[in-house]
């Protein structure tokens, strides 16, 4: 990435009626991770798509975005291989007909990386997030869902290798959810996560909490917090096993504590 990005700043903008936003300015660095949580239709996706197109007083919330405390140079937006965002959504489906290997070759070779270590250590990457093992002769075509986020993470990271990530509600998608948190922070990204998830929001170093087409506050965690996350991660990592279970087709005969 050519220009090191120190920091995206949301400026704000109007909710749904028109009325302009309260809060002075959201600003995101890397190593940092914000949850974006609220009620259907509260303006979730609208605030990530305003990060994702560095929006200038020109998207529906009329909010501004800037890099480093300026706007964006134009082939940030323009020049996919100069963005500095990747977003991930639920519904990565891959179209390219090629083996694992061969789709991560394209994309490092158009990024102009030297050396193939790159290609095996994206993969070794991805798996540490799915339980599904991921090889590199599969066909990208027939990863589950889960796989193909967990390598569309790695890849953003290792290969994309851009600054700032955005996680549109993938929760749901057989990844572990605490291991991909880690991890973008161990490799210093700015994330933003829209999330419904009690674990996702309570990881989070801050959660935006949007109503009505506008932000209404931003919570700070903090230690108060911790006793619920640990306990969000002691029952997730009792739903986690029990689902590993359930899938190999066992029965539940018992109490899931002891699971
Ligand atoms: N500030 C705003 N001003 C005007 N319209 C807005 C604003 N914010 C969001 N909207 C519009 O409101 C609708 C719902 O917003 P959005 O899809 O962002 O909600 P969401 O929280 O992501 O919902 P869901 O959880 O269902 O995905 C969209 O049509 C969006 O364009």
């Amino acid at each position: 990435m050519d220009l090191q990005v120190t920091e995206i700043t949301v400026l704000p903008g109007r909710d749904k009626n028109g009325e302009t936003e309260h809060f002075d300015r959201i600003v995101i660095r890397p190593g940092e991770t914000l949850a974006i949580v609220g009620p259907t239709g509260s303006g979730k996706s609208a605030f990530i798509n305003d990060i994702e197109v560095f929006a200038r007083d020109d998207t529906v919330t009329g909010r501004t975005v800037l890099v480093n405390g300026a706007i964006p140079p134009d082939d940030y937006v323009r020049d996919p291989a100069k963005k500095p965002i990747a977003l991930i959504t639920q519904n990565t489906k891959c179209l390219a007909d090629l083996k694992v290997a061969a789709f991560l070759e394209m994309h490092v070779r158009s990024r102009k990386i030297e050396g193939d270590e790159i290609i095996s250590e994206t993969i070794a990457l991805a798996n540490e997030f799915t339980g599904e093992k991921i090889t590199p002769g599969a066909r990208m075509t027939s990863l589950s869902g889960g796989q193909t986020r967990s390598l569309m993470v790695a890849d953003a990271i290792l290969v994309g290798s851009t600054p700032v990530i955005i996680l549109d509600e993938v929760e749901n998608a057989g990844i572990f959810k605490d291991r991909v948190i880690e991890v973008l922070r161990r490799y210093q990204k700015a994330v933003v996560f829209v999330t419904h998830d009690p674990l996702v929001a309570l990881m989070c170093d801050r959660r935006v909490v949007m109503r009505n087409g506008t932000v209404v506050r931003v919570i700070e965690h903090t230690d108060s917090e911790d006793e619920a996350l640990s306990a969000v991660k002691k029952m997730d990592g009792i739903l986690c096993r029990l689902r590993e279970r359930i899938r190999a087709g066992e029965a539940i005969t018992g109490g899931v504590q002891a699971v």
